[in-house]
């Protein structure tokens, strides 16, 4: 074992690992970052060219925590000198009465740009979709798009530019608490005075060694790319913007996409459901019923895509049972940090969990009330013996 002692381990090097360890690492403090697999990888949930950001959340706490991490992005495209984020506005779809209904209450009430659309209007603005009947339709126009690989990479490269030590290809076997945690990999046993747990889809697996089981479910998604009929049909460069439709006929789950960029003529929809899966054998699962879904769907509102998929990517899902994130000390172990169960809506924020992340580490009050995001809300379902 070093003698060395790290202020802090950050385990796992997903967005929401790498933007802790670059928050700890700015700040002067002495950290390591571990990854189990070779970076850059394509196993656990970060990867891929891009995710929805947005304040059109049904929930005052998230309206409020991203206006400062749109900021902290900002922030970071200058510090790596890359685009980040494209601003393409997210395009909110639903049933009048439903979710949709209290997202447009909330971006209202928080007074944040939208611009309602009436469905006389709609193809206006909306070219090659179809508006079903009942539905709502908003514009939120300060949302857009962030370059996902591009903004991890860029996090990890900032890391290191601040002195931050990155060991990946070193999955982490055991955790020995105390006012010195002890780490240890296959490679080399490491001791930390704090340890930052982000580790997606495996949370329990490690958990389990310091006597914790959130309930967490980890799922399977298809990220599903639709070919245009006619090239170019809802290219960004024509403005067609990121959408959410929060329910539908063909589900009560969103179905979401982004306008065609990633793949010539390819434009990304997904469905926000999935078969649960065990992320080391995730390859196994055969279930085809979300894309049936999102094929239905497809043809009903977007007229000008091929409603076959033409490429199927894969992502895991880590979903608490509210949706909503762990931000939390340990229960027994206060120097040991949890960031888990981002519940398929985590990479947006980002830089603001890595700053979260790095105050608790660092025995600091955090920024933010973090009380839609504790432990302690599971009691009744934990199986810890804590
Ligand atoms: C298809 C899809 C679409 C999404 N769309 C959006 C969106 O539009 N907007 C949005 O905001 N969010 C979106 N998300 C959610 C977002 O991507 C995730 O919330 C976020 O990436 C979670 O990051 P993480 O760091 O917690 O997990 P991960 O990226 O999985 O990182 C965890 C890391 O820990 C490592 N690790 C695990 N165990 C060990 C160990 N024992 N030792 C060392 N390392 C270990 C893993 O290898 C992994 O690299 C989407 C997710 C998916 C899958
Ligand atoms: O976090 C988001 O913005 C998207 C919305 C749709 C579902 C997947 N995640």
């Amino acid at each position: 074992m070093s003698s060395e002692v790290y202020d802090c381990i950050v385990i796992g090097a997903g967005i929401q690992g790498s933007c802790t360890a670059y928050h700890l690492a700015k700040n002067q403090k002495k950290t390591l970052l571990l990854e189990q697999f070779v970076l850059p990888h394509s196993r656990g949930s970060s990867h891929g060219q891009t995710r929805i950001i947005r304040k059109s959340y049904p929930e005052d706490f998230y309206i409020h925590m991203m206006t400062e991490t749109y900021q902290l992005w900002a922030q970071m495209e200058k510090e790596a000198g890359v685009q980040l984020f494209r601003r393409t506005g997210l395009l909110v779809l639903g049933p009048e009465n439903g979710d949709y209904k209290k997202i447009k209450a909330n971006l209202q009430q928080h007074k944040v740009p939208i611009v309602l659309l009436e469905k006389e209007e709609f193809n206006k603005h909306i070219p090659n979709m179809n508006l079903t009947p009942g539905d709502g339709a908003l514009v939120d126009t300060t949302a857009g798009l962030l370059y996902a690989d591009r903004a991890l990479r860029s996090a990890q490269r900032l890391f290191q530019s601040y002195g931050g030590v990155i060991k990946d290809g070193q999955k982490v076997t055991d955790i020995n608490p105390g006012s010195v945690v002890t780490v240890a990999t296959a490679s080399g046993t490491y001791r930390g005075r704090s340890v930052v747990i982000t580790a997606g889809p495996w949370a329990n697996t490690l958990l389990a060694n310091v006597g914790l089981e959130l309930p967490l479910q980890v799922v399977k998604i298809n990220v599903c790319y639709w070919g245009e009929k006619v090239p170019g049909s809802y290219h960004i460069s024509r403005r067609f913007p990121c959408f959410v439709q929060v329910e539908s006929k063909e589900s009560k789950h969103h179905i979401y996409g982004f306008p065609s960029n990633e793949y010539p003529g390819l434009m990304k929809v997904c469905y926000h459901a999935g078969s649960e899966t065990n992320p080391d054998f995730r390859d196994k699962q055969t279930d085809k019923t979300d894309i049936d879904i999102i094929s239905r769907y497809i043809a009903r509102c977007f007229p000008a895509l091929e409603p076959i998929p033409a490429v199927v990517e894969t992502c895991l899902y880590t979903n608490t049972p509210d949706t909503h994130f762990v931000l939390d000390r340990h229960p027994t172990h206060s120097n040991i940090i949890i960031g888990a169960g981002f519940s398929g809506h985590g990479f947006k924020f980002g830089p603001l969990i890595g700053k979260i992340l790095y105050e608790l580490s660092m025995g600091q009050a955090p920024s933010y009330d973090l009380s839609p995001f504790r432990i302690a809300r599971f009691q009744h379902r934990q199986k810890s013996a804590l």
